[in-house]
C-alpha cells in the first residue's frame, strides 16, 4: 500500500516537518560468542571489499577455505572470555552512549531528534537502524560513526552500508555524514581528563602508550589518511597535558593476516621494553570509543601478560571513553554544526 492516500501535498505520516535523527554506528559484535554466531559475524565482516583488498576470487578461497573454518573457534574463545550478562561490551556500551546522547540532545532542548544505533557488521544492522528513523517520521538523517580517526577500513565502509540501504529507497533522507573527529578540542579533552585522572590516581608511568588498532600499511600508501590522524590525536593529547617528547609514544593493535601493517606494533613495542629499563607503562586506545574484544582482550589481558613476561612491572590499561559525561558531550559537540 501506498504511504500517501491520494495525490495530495499532506503526505498521512506528517514527514514534511524535517525531524533529525542520529544514526550512531560503531563495528558490531556477534550476536553470541559461539562458532557459529562467529562465523556469520566474520563472513560479513571479512567479506566487506573495504577491509580486506586481496583480489576477489583469490581472498573467498582463502576465506572459505581457511579463515572461516579456523577463526570462528578461535575468537568465540575469546569473545567468551569477554562477554557479560549485558552481552557483548561493544554492544552494550554503543546502546549506553545512544541513551545518554538522547538524554543531552534533550537537556540542550533538541526535543525531536531521535538516537537510533547500529553496527556496521552484526545487529541491529544499519538497515534497520535507518529503518527505525523512517518508521519515527525522520527526513534528516546524521550518521555518526564511533570512530574518532577516519579510515576507508571503519567510516568509509560505514558510508558504503548507508548508501547501499538508501539506494533502495524511494524517499531519500535529507544526510549528513560525520567523517571523523581526530583533533575535536572536546575529544581531546575528554582523553586528556582521562589520562589526567589515571595519572593522578596512579603516578607517572615511565611511557605513555597509545596503541591504536592497525591497518595495512599498503592503505596508508594508497591514501588513507587514518595513519596521520592518529599521529595527530597523540600529538595533541601530549601538547595539552604539557608531556616531555617521547614519553608518549603511538603504537598500533590487532594484527590480521601476513602482510605487513601500520608499525610500530604495540605487542612487539611493550615485550621490548623491559629490557630497555621501562618496567612502569599505562597504555590507551583511542581509537576505540567503547571497549571491545580490542581493548579488553588484547590489551588488558594478552599484551599485559607478555609484558609482565617479558619482566615488566607494573601495567595499567586505562579505559576507553565509553559514556563518560565528557565523551558524551563530545559526540554533541561533534553534531552540534549539524543539528537544527
Ligand atoms: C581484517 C582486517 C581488519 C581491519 C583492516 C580492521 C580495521 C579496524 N577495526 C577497527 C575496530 C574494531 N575491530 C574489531 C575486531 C576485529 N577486527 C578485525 C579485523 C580488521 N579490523 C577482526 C577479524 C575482528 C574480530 C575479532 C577477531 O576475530 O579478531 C573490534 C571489536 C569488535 C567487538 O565485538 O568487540 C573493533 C571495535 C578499527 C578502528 C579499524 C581501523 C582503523
Ligand atoms: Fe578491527
Ligand atoms: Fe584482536
Amino acid at each position: 500500500m501506498s504511504r500517501f492516500s491520494a495525490i495530495t501535498d499532506k503526505p498521512h505520516d506528517g514527514r514534511f516537518n524535517k525531524k533529525t535523527g542520529i544514526l550512531l554506528t560503531n563495528l558490531g559484535s556477534p550476536d553470541a560468542p559461539t562458532t557459529a554466531a562467529l562465523r556469520t559475524y566474520l563472513r560479513e565482516f571479512l567479506s566487506d571489499p573495504r577491509i580486506v583488498e586481496i583480489p576477489r576470487f583469490i581472498w573467498m578461497i582463502i576465506l572459505y577455505c581457511f579463515v572461516l573454518t579456523l577463526r570462528p573457534k578461535r575468537s568465540a574463545a575469546l569473545y567468551k572470555s569477554i562477554w557479560t550478562e549485558n552481552g557483548s561490551p561493544l554492544t552494550h556500551i554503543t546502546r549506553e552512549q545512544s541513551k545518554r546522547l538522547a538524554a543531552l540532545l534533550k537537556d540542550k532542548g533538541h526535543h525531536d531528534t531521535e538516537v537510533v544505533m547500529a553496527m556496521r557488521y552484526g545487529n541491529p544492522s544499519i538497515e534497520a537502524g535507518l529503518e527505525e528513523l523512517r518508521e519515527k517520521g525522520i527526513t534528516r538523517v546524521i550518521v555518526l560513526p564511533m570512530y574518532p580517526q577516519y579510515s576507508s577500513t571503519t567510516i568509509g565502509s560505514t558510508f558504503d552500508a548507508v548508501s547501499n540501504v538508501l539506494r533502495k529507497w524511494r524517499w531519500v533522507p535529507e544526510l549528513h555524514f560525520i567523517n571523523g573527529y581526530h583533533d575535536n578540542p572536546t575529544y581531546i579533552d575528554a582523553l586528556a581528563a582521562s589520562i589526567s585522572e589515571d595519572l593522578n590516581a596512579h603516578g607517572m608511568p615511565q611511557k605513555l602508550v597509545f596503541s591504536y588498532h592497525g591497518t595495512p600499511k599498503l592503505f596508508l600508501d594508497n591514501g588513507d589518511p587514518y595513519y596521520c590522524f592518529c599521529m595527530q590525536t597523540t600529538r595533541l593529547v601530549a601538547e595539552k597535558l604539557g608531556f616531555e617528547k617521547d614519553f608518549a609514544v603511538t603504537t598500533f593493535q590487532s594484527r590480521f593476516g601476513k602482510a605487513e601493517w601500520l608499525k610500530p606494533y604495540t605487542d612487539a613495542t611493550l615485550e621490548s621494553y623491559p629490557a630497555e629499563g621501562i618496567k612502569d607503562v599505562a597504555i590507551l586506545s583511542p581509537a576505540f570509543s567503547a571497549d571491545c574484544l580490542e581493548t579488553l582482550e588484547e590489551l588488558e589481558g594478552e599484551n599485559r601478560e607478555n609484558f609482565e613476561h617479558a619482566g615488566g612491572e607494573k601495567y595499567r590499561y586505562i579505559p576507553a571513553l565509553n559514556t563518560r559525561d565528557d565523551h558524551i558531550n563530545a559526540m554533541f559537540e561533534v553534531i552540534k554544526p549539524l543539528l537544527k
